[in-house]
């Protein structure tokens, strides 16, 4: 376990699509603070397990994976942050729904979860974290200073990730898109372990209808009112 820190986090959590990635990444350049992308983790996790051809819902043989998988955050000035998976630059495969259908079925494992904690709390470091993911305020940083759960309608997200994934190449359809991101929704709200779910003391912005910039100085006035 590392050594337990006492900088202050936010954490930022809610359903895919809802925009947690792109605020928590503006709110943190804002802030001067860390940043953890925790579902990269699971990512990478569901994406080395493809790679070694592992059967998903093998629970000792993801267990493994997610303890030996080496997950490298290359940051990058003014372009994204390059996520290196057993030294492989893995940031485009990452992205696309298949990967996060294959994060979300690894993450109801709890021996999975429980191999990502101490790299997780390995983030919070001074001046401060930003913690975007599913359980961040609920169970990795319970004693957060600050909390947000973003949400936006299914609709609303499911037109942003279409717009993301065109804009990137990718051949999808909307309604297809939307299917998708209701299934993982409910896998990731109905599992057992660390569910997605508002914490009890978390703000919480509906950002269907607002733009980025809208969803920044919301998020921002609740580490700085
Ligand atoms: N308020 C907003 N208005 C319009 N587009 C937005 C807004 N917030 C985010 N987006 C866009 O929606 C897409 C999805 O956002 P983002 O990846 O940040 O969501 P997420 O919640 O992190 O999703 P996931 O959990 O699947 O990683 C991106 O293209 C982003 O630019
Ligand atoms: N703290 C977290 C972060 C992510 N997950 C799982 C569930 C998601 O569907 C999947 C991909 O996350 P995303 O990159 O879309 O934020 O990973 C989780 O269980 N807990």
């Amino acid at each position: 376990m590392p050594h337990a820190s006492s900088a202050p986090v936010l954490t930022i959590d809610g359903p895919s699509g809802s925009g947690k990635g792109t605020i928590s990444a503006l709110v943190a350049q804002r802030l001067g603070w860390h940043l953890l992308d925790s579902g990269a983790l699971y990512r990478a996790v569901g994406y080395a397990a493809g790679v070694e051809g592992l059967d998903l819902s093998d629970v000792e043989a993801v267990t493994r994976c997610a303890q030996t998988t080496r997950i490298q955050f290359r940051a990058q000035k003014g372009a994204e942050t390059r996520v290196i998976v057993n030294g492989h630059d893995a940031t485009d495969e990452l992205r696309t729904e298949t990967a996060g259908a294959a994060a979300s079925a690894i993450a109801s494992v709890p021996s999975v979860r429980q191999a990502l904690v101490s790299l997780q709390l390995g983030f919070r470091k001074a001046p401060g974290l930003v913690a975007d993911g599913r359980d961040m305020g609920t169970v990795i940083f319970p004693d957060a200073a600050f909390k947000v759960f973003l949400t936006a309608s299914a609709a609303e997200r499911a037109k942003r990730r279409y717009k993301q994934l065109k804009e990137k190449g990718l051949g999808v359809t909307l309604s297809g898109l939307q299917r998708e991101i209701e299934a993982r929704d409910s896998r990731d709200a109905s599992r057992a372990v660390a569910p997605l779910k508002p914490a009890a003391d978390a703000v919480l912005v509906d950002t269907t209808g607002m733009g980025i910039d809208e969803v920044v100085a919301k998020v921002l006035a609740v580490v700085q009112p």
